[in-house]
């Protein structure tokens, strides 16, 4: 049984529908990138996945005892409000000095625990937010844009870290990502969303084809093209956990929708 299996799931919000359609299937052990344009629905799929938001039809089915680990896209922290790191993971309820340390240092940043949180930089902060989610040492790990803000280095170093935490937990994957170039290398997947998934395949299968050169050109990767990908496939015809077939470089690019 697969970790999480999404059927023909629906989102609507706010009376608009947000996703459609949407087939998803996690094993253990991989890593899965979402990507897409701003407001595709790639939050709202993970939202949907915590149970934050309701679908509107559809199935989505968690293996049961499933543990996740989310590190949101956003979280606000009052400036004024002294607190430690320590502290910060302990909210909102406490964990055993051993578990903290682990979790630290399976985030890459052991040693953090007595600094404030309003002192760290980006960097590291996503790392805390990182250690929060290893915890309860999850199944299955969500990052909805963990490395924004991040500099080159600071991104391939988190992506690296989840690379390890993979290897040490044995868990899931699923991350939404803006930078295709980094998604390309650290994914066992892509899945391209567009409200509804527009293609997803290996980057392997992604990388070879003439279209992704095309596109993207072997150093100028411009992450707005993958998003243009050509629409020239009928969406039935690769169930997820299935290649898409690539777009073909002649076709003409064109928003998916
Ligand atoms: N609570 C809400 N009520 C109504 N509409 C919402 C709500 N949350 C999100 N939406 C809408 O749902 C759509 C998908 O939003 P979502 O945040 O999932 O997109 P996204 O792909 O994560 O975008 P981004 O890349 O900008 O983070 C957007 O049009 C957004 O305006």
């Amino acid at each position: 049984m697969p970790l999480l299996s999404i059927d023909d799931l629906h989102v609507a919000l706010g009376g608009r529908t947000v996703l459609e359609g949407i087939e998803l299937h996690l094993d253990r052990g991989e890593i899965v990138t979402l990507v897409g344009p701003n407001g595709s629905g790639k939050s709202t799929l993970l939202r949907a996945i915590i149970g934050a938001v309701r679908p509107a039809g559809g199935r989505l089915v968690r293996q049961p005892g499933l543990t996740i680990g989310y590190v949101p896209q956003r979280l606000a922290i009052d400036p004024t409000l002294p607190m430690t790191v320590t502290r910060f993971l302990n909210l909102p309820r406490r964990h055993p000095v051993q578990t903290l340390r682990q979790a630290l240092e399976r985030a890459g940043v052991p040693g953090l625990g007595r600094q404030q949180v309003t002192a760290l930089s980006g960097g590291q902060f996503q790392r805390i937010l990182l250690a929060r989610a290893l915890l309860e040492q999850p199944d299955l790990l969500l990052l909805d844009e963990a490395t924004q803000g991040l500099d080159h280095r600071g991104t391939a170093d988190f992506y690296r870290q989840i690379a390890n935490v993979r290897r040490e937990l044995g868990c899931a994957v699923l991350m939404v990502s803006h930078e295709l170039h980094v998604v390309m290398r650290a994914s066992d997947r892509v899945v391209c969303l567009n409200r509804h998934v527009c293609c997803q395949g290996t980057p392997e299968r992604v990388l070879a084809s003439p279209a992704y050169r095309a596109l993207f050109g072997p150093d100028t990767v411009d992450a707005l093209a993958f998003y243009r990908h050509a629409h020239d496939h009928a969406h039935h015809d690769h169930p997820a956990g299935t290649p898409a077939p690539a777009p073909t470089a002649t076709a003409p690019l064109e928003a998916s929708r």
